[in-house]
């Protein structure tokens, strides 16, 4: 009988955001957020900032994403490293596609892959392991596109340590399909130095929660950017954050739409931003696929 425990895994990352592979060809491994965060703990588990369960789209119990199986053969099921469900994660785009190519699931330069925020649509430029894969990321918006246009922000941030009395900063919600608080930093302040450790306080309060990027130009186009991941804590990059922080911060330079590419510095690496028409939003990075095993589910 086969031990129904013993689960194949891939270990990838995009930019340092790093992620742990679960091949499900038949949709029959029940993840739960329980499962998830063992999976991620990285001292008893494999670890990781993220999960993503590769699973036929068509085999998916949700309904929306069922619907995309005709464009989309492959299901990016990503879950946080403390279990919880997210629409999107951009970096995980680029390395699951780089799973499914190297597997031959995927042949084709390009292809579309099925995600909670809908279909994300593949490019890769180049071969072998040093492609950059561009991921159409779909639609954004400003969630509150009237405040935007009227003050630029619509929010404000405060980290922990810093004393309630210090003004806290003023900050722009972006939906990439999950939800973004953009930070312009204060000239004054080191990106560097934040402590990201603990959740920056967001007001008012975002429903279900946001991740927080922290956001420092320094050239034409071109910032450095520092992430606090909802369901995550901070990592070292965020695909659908840089884009957020991209988008707002050319938004504040005065353009409604990028009207050039972006670069994006993160600490894990550099992505590059690009504005598309019809509103929506190109990422290109790398992705990397560092090792395979098999986890005993049971041990963990
Ligand atoms: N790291 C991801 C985003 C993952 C989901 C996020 N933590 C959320 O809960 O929305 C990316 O590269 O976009």
């Amino acid at each position: 009988m086969a031990d129904m425990t013993a689960q194949r895994f891939t270990k990838g990352h995009g930019t340092e955001n790093d992620f742990v592979l679960l091949p499900d060809v038949d949709g029959r491994l029940d993840l739960d957020a329980d499962l998830v965060r063992r999976l991620a703990d990285r001292r008893a588990g494999i670890g990781g900032d993220g999960v993503i369960r590769v699973v036929p789209t068509a085999s998916s119990t949700e309904k929306a994403v069922r619907a995309q199986a005709d464009r989309a053969p492959w299901f990016m099921d990503y879950r946080n490293a403390d279990g919880s469900v997210a629409e999107m994660c951009g970096n995980g785009t680029r390395v699951f596609a780089a799973y499914l190519r190297r597997e031959g699931l995927v042949r084709a330069d390009e292809f579309e892959i099925a995600t909670r925020g809908g279909t994300k649509g593949i490019r890769f430029e180049g071969r072998g392991e040093s492609a950059t894969i561009a991921t159409n990321m779909g639609p954004w918006r400003f969630l509150d596109s009237t405040k935007a246009e009227a003050d630029g922000f619509d929010s404000m941030v405060l980290l922990r340590d810093r004393p309630l009395a210090e003004d806290p900063w003023s900050a722009l919600s972006v939906d990439l399909g999950n939800p973004h608080t953009v930070v312009a930093l204060p000239e004054s302040v080191d990106l560097a130095t934040l402590d990201l450790f603990h959740a920056p306080e967001v007001r008012p309060v975002p429903t279900h929660g946001t991740n927080i990027e922290f956001v420092r130009v320094i050239g034409s186009a071109h910032i450095a950017m520092r992430v606090h991941e909802r369901g995550v804590g901070e990592t070292r990059s965020c695909g659908t954050g840089v884009c957020a922080a991209a988008l707002a911060t050319s938004f504040w330079s005065g353009h409604s739409e990028p009207t050039q590419d972006w670069t994006v510095d993160v600490p894990g690496g550099r992505l590059r931003v690009r504005g598309l028409p019809d509103h929506e939003v190109e990422l290109a990075g790398p992705a990397a696929l560092v090792a395979d095993g098999t986890v005993d589910l049971s041990a963990l």
